[in-house]
């Protein structure tokens, strides 16, 4: 269990965490997703202890990092894949690892083999490590004492479909033995299949803390709309705003319409006299609940284009 309380971090002026009072229970995947900036890694940083909140606790199993007797037999963590010497053996890395965390050697072939590095792989130095092997060694290290709670930051980062879909049942499989398992991730359709639960930040204050399913729920269908008659569909977008809908344009000869049904758009279309090619719902999705969730705490938000306001 990962427990939160009133958990703050400010560097300076600005305020990474705000105030988040969280519980991750044992036993599921739970996701943490935020745009860019929005606290993630200084919410995981200060779970491990590498950052002392400015206010509130983080705690595991109950206590906060620090006072944790063997930490690596209570929390497994991977935060930054490239942390190993460029020098050293992903063997020998793990190996000193377990040496100063008293875990016995042969535990670092168990999680070798657990992460599918072969012997030749563990051999090589950090430095000619792929982006894959160093998150596939990440993870190792982070199952090396074997502990029922396990962070990761970005873990499909630079691994290829099978890699991903490795991670997905590596991380289903740590949750069905009961471990607490938090994860975050930008990849929303990759969240979709592996968490159960959600937390999601923005500007580093909760949005959302729920069953996926909840979260999804939650987001708008939204229906696109084309129509080869600009000015016919800039008239139909003001009759649809008038009505209460949100439009936004999704091209030259498309909008995405939220807050109106396909039924009732054909019907203001038919009525204005305008060609519609396209009129298609689009199903409630995590990416569309993520969007409508953190539209108001983006850092940077890109003028939407066609193909992003989907
Ligand atoms: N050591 C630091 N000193 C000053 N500001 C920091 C420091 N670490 C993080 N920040 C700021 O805190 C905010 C949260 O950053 P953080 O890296 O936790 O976000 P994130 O959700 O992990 O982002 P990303 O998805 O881009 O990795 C950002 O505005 C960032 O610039």
């Amino acid at each position: 269990m990962i427990t939160l309380r009133g958990l703050t971090k400010r560097f300076g002026g600005t305020t990474a965490v705000d105030d988040l009072t969280v519980d991750i229970a044992p036993g599921r995947v739970t996701g943490f997703l935020g745009p860019n900036g929005a606290g993630k890694s200084t919410t995981m940083r200060m779970i491990l202890g590498l950052d002392r909140p400015t206010a509130g606790r983080a705690l595991v199993g109950g206590r906060p990092y620090r006072e944790l007797r063997h930490p690596l037999y209570e929390v497994g963590a991977l935060l930054d894949a490239k942390a190993i010497h460029p020098a050293r053996s992903g063997r020998a890395h793990l190996l000193a690892m377990a040496r100063s965390n008293g875990v016995p050697a042969r535990r670092v072939d168990e999680v070798l083999a657990t992460v599918g590095l072969d012997d030749r792989a563990a051999a090589k130095p950090g430095r000619t490590l792929s982006l894959g092997m160093g998150q596939r060694l990440g993870i190792a290290g982070a199952l090396l004492g074997d502990p029922p709670v396990l962070m990761f930051d970005e873990p499909v980062n630079g691994l290829d479909p099978d890699g991903v879909r490795w991670v997905r049942q590596l991380m289903r499989s740590l949750a069905g033995q009961g471990r607490t398992i938090f994860v975050s991730s930008h990849l929303m359709s990759e969240m979709q299949l592996t968490a159960d639960r959600l937390v999601v930040i923005g500007r580093g204050r909760l949005l959302a803390d729920a069953p996926i399913t909840e979260v999804i729920a939650g987001s708008a269908v939204a229906v696109r709309v084309r129509s080869p008659q600009p000015a016919g569909l800039a008239a139909l977008a003001d009759r649809l705003t008038a009505a209460g809908a949100t439009v936004e344009p999704a091209g030259p000869d498309e909008l995405t319409v939220t807050g109106a049904t396909a039924d009732r758009i054909g019907d203001l279309a038919h009525e204005l006299g305008v060609r519609l090619h396209e009129l298609s719902p689009h199903g409630a999705s995590l990416e569309r609940a993520f969007m409508d969730l953190t539209a108001d705490s983006v850092e940077y938000a890109g003028v939407p284009t066609g193909g992003e306001t989907r």
